[in-house]
């Protein structure tokens, strides 16, 4: 599944037109979708239709149409001047008898639900004047809003506030993104029955979900022991956050590895789960590191101005690595990109901003942007940037001149901003990079898991540790088919 753009999507309709596939039909099941989700949230109230001149406006009057067929209290008001096939919902509406209202007559009426169908992904530029101000209006009604395809007016605003948004044939960045996200309330895709080979298009970045997602689990072989399904090294802390590398332990273990050593400097205390092997060190060297058996390495956690050392001498034992927070520096990265080894970076926006030399604010706009600007300045190394979503981009050493690999992920929620969800993560990635996925598998796959168990756990005042402990049945549930994509109906 992608993320669509608004020119991607209308790319994919040109694509449905030029195999056959009439618009008509599009639209036609785009506006009875939108009509049965509005039932389904909102039964019983009366339903106000605004439409506009463009498809999304023709969505709204084919939802009127069946939504009065059905037999519900519906009135409309539209523009004038549609073309096309929203010039065909318009006829088909009129032949049912009903009547269509300007838009400047719309008045909230109490206990009714607003269809909003101004504008979807042909708005150009915010609006103003009489739509601002129509916006505003549908608004402060107080009326439960139910958007079809995107809230209109957004990505700019004034732009809708809705309830329910019923995206049509593919998730646009708007409903993945803050603060956009936020505008569209619960989101529903409907297919509405655009054909898969129209909707393929592997430039756009990839959306995370459950079906992707599953084949990437590594099974368990019947006669596995410990050394077998992955061990992994902890390589971190420092005197002033001990907890980073035990979290990215139990993150590891909860994963699936089947043993975890922990190394640490010597002079801080640190308490590993349990079942960690313990290495206190004097000093960060590749010696001591060596010694441990592992097949997958996570350095950095916590481990303040160590961190450079530590990830250095990491990078000697020739393993597949995850590199986080005090290992994100130039120096290891750049050396990281020459040893061409599987490796996963873990940045928050602010190490990322420090990184790329740009401001934080920046990457908080254009996540996406800033993923990419990372993996094409280390090329080969995946990029996991954390942040709601966590987006992840890979430029393949191989293919240097193709655009990079991008992905956004759909699991997770808010209260997974606390101290200590990083570390957890470094080590669920290690954990799969020691159970043998390639880099982009495992950290697409850890990003994931590390989300729903977020999801499951989800709570105020959630903590770390209890995000990994919740992963077992993240992957239980993915394993089994009980998960449940965000935009799926209830
Ligand atoms: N995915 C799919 O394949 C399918 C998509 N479908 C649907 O089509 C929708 C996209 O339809 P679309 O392209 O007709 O654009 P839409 O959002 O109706 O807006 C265009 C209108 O807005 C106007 N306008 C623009 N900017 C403006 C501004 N700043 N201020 C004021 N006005 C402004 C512009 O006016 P104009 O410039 O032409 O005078 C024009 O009238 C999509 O979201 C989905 O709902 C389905 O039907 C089935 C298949
Ligand atoms: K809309």
């Amino acid at each position: 599944m992608y993320l669509y753009t608004a020119q991607a999507m209308r790319e994919a309709d040109q694509r449905a037109v030029a195999m056959g596939y009439p618009s008509l039909l599009l639209m036609e099941a785009a506006g009875k979708q939108a009509a049965s989700r509005l039932l389904q949230r909102f039964e019983g109230r009366a339903v106000d239709v605004l439409c506009g001149k463009g498809n999304n406006g023709g969505d709204g009057l084919v939802a009127a149409r069946w939504l009065a067929h059905w037999g519900h209290p519906v009135r409309v008001y539209a523009a004038e001047g549609q073309t096309g096939d929203a010039a065909v919902a318009r006829q088909a509406l009129l032949a049912h008898g009903l009547e269509i209202a300007p838009l400047s007559a719309w008045e909230p009426a109490p206990h009714s639900v607003v269809l909003d169908a101004l504008f979807g992904t042909g708005l150009r530029g915010p609006l103003e004047g009489f739509y601002a101000a129509l916006v505003e209006k549908v608004n402060q009604s107080g009326l439960p809003v139910v958007a079809v395809d995107l809230p209109s007016g957004l990505p700019h605003r004034p732009h809708i506030q809705a309830d329910l948004t019923v995206a049509l044939a593919g998730l646009k960045n708007e409903h993945l993104f803050y603060p956009h996200r936020a505008a569209c309330g619960r989101i529903v895709l409907e297919s509405i029955g655009m054909p898969p080979r129209a909707l393929h298009n592997p430039h756009l970045p990839e959306v995370l979900c459950k079906t992707s997602m599953r084949p990437l689990l590594p099974a368990r072989p019947g006669n596995a022991h410990k050394g077998l399904v992955g061990r992994v090294l902890v390589a971190g802390g420092y005197r002033s956050y001990t907890g980073a590398p035990s979290l990215a332990a139990l993150g590891a273990y909860r994963t699936g590895a089947g043993l975890v050593t922990v190394a640490y400097p010597a002079d801080c205390v640190v308490n590993p789960p349990l079942e960690a092997v313990r290495l206190p060190l004097l000093e960060w060297n590749h010696a001591d590191l060596q010694a441990v058996r592992a097949e997958a390495v996570a350095v950095g956690m916590g481990a303040a101005a160590g961190g450079v050392r530590a990830a250095l001498a990491a990078l000697e034992l020739g393993k597949p690595t995850v590199l986080d927070a005090d290992a994100l520096h130039k120096q290891v990265l750049s050396a990281y990109v020459k040893a061409g080894l599987p490796t996963v970076l873990t940045p928050h926006p602010g190490e990322a901003s420090r990184l790329l030399e740009i401001p934080s604010e920046q990457i908080a706009r254009a996540p996406l942007e800033a993923a990419q600007a990372l993996a094409e300045r280390y090329p080969g190394l995946v990029v996991v940037l954390k942040g709601g979503p966590t987006v992840l981009a890979w430029q393949p050493q191989e293919a240097p001149l193709s655009p990079p690999l991008l992905a956004v992920n759909s699991s997770g929620n808010p209260s997974m901003a606390t101290g200590g969800m990083g570390d957890v993560l470094s080590g669920v990635v290690a954990a799969l990079l020691a159970a043998g996925l390639s880099a982009w598998e495992a950290a697409r796959l850890g990003v994931y898991l590390h989300g729903l168990a977020g999801d499951l756990a989800s709570k105020p005042g959630l903590l770390a540790h209890e995000v990994a402990e919740a992963l077992p049945s993240a992957m239980r549930q993915l394993q089994l088919g009980g998960v449940r994509d965000f935009w799926e109906p209830c």
